[in-house]
């Protein structure tokens, strides 16, 4: 068995609203493994953003514990933050007239990377994600895929073993999402443990190891894709997208 990255103990999160209380996320445990990729899949209002917002320090959970490599994120968060890197995407995020490499080695002094490190961290940031070439080049003339490929250096430039790559495709066209998919399979053989949340069905099923079926801030089912399958009482050779809809009604809200 592989080293546990992070490790997530009974996470609630309610939301008090007036006299009623909301339980966006019921009693989630989970842990995520040095070269795995896991995916949490469910319909709108599942609790999925309010869990990996708790995961990310973005929100405090209302009890329970998260272990990241070994850090209490709820006594030191900034600690254990930094073993994290979180992939936002999209089109913004850069200073458009700086290059790739300034804008790297801005993000990495705000995560205080050390100065005699940086030059290499950027380094290989860019190599990993293969914009060495193009790093001079201002990230206002970058493609939307180089983008993504610039938020995911951005997300490894203070070297993290885990990464959240939240919607890595979207919005790409086909050459683009093939690459990102390629990095992603790259960043998982290098042993970095992955986040990965889509609404593709199809990055799921080339990327992720281990599925997470979250519903009404709940876990109603975990495993690999083919157990999945089983769960779902679908054929071996159904798609994803198929196996989802057979699951998808018992995942919704009853409260
Ligand atoms: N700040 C908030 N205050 C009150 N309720 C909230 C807040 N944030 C989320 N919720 C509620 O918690 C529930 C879970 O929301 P969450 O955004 O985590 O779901 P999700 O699974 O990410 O959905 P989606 O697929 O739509 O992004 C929803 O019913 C939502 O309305």
């Amino acid at each position: 068995m592989t080293n546990i990255l992070l490790e997530a103990k009974n996470i609630k999160r309610d939301f008090k609203d007036k006299d009623r209380v909301f339980h966006a996320v019921k009693d989630i445990s989970f842990d995520l493994h040095e070269g795995e990729v896991i995916s949490f899949i469910g319909p709108n209002g599942a609790g999925k953003t309010t869990l990996l917002k708790s995961i990310s320090n973005y929100l405090v959970p209302t009890s329970g514990n998260i272990e990241v490599m070994g850090i209490n994120l709820l006594k030191q968060p900034r600690k254990a933050r930094r073993k994290m890197g979180v992939v936002f995407g999209g089109d913004r995020g850069f200073y458009n007239n700086a290059t790739a490499r300034e804008n790297l080695r801005f993000f990495g002094r705000l995560l205080d990377v050390k100065e005699k490190e940086l030059k290499q961290n950027v380094e290989e940031a860019l190599e990993t994600v293969e914009l060495a070439n193009v790093g001079d080049k201002k990230a206002g003339t970058f493609s939307k895929g180089m983008l993504q490929r610039l938020h995911i250096a951005r997300g490894l430039v203070n070297n993290p073993k885990i990464l959240m790559l939240d919607e890595p495709t979207a919005g790409l066209d086909v050459e683009a999402v093939y690459e990102i998919r390629a990095l992603v399979k790259k960043l998982k053989q290098q042993g970095h443990g992955i986040i990965l949340t889509s609404h593709d069905m199809a990055d799921i099923e080339n990327l992720t190891d281990r599925i997470f079926l979250i519903g009404g801030g709940e876990i109603h089912f975990s495993g690999d894709i083919g157990a999945l399958k089983k769960f779902a009482k679908v054929d071996q050779d159904e798609s994803l997208e198929k196996t989802y809809l057979q699951v998808a009604d018992q995942l919704k809200r009853r409260d």
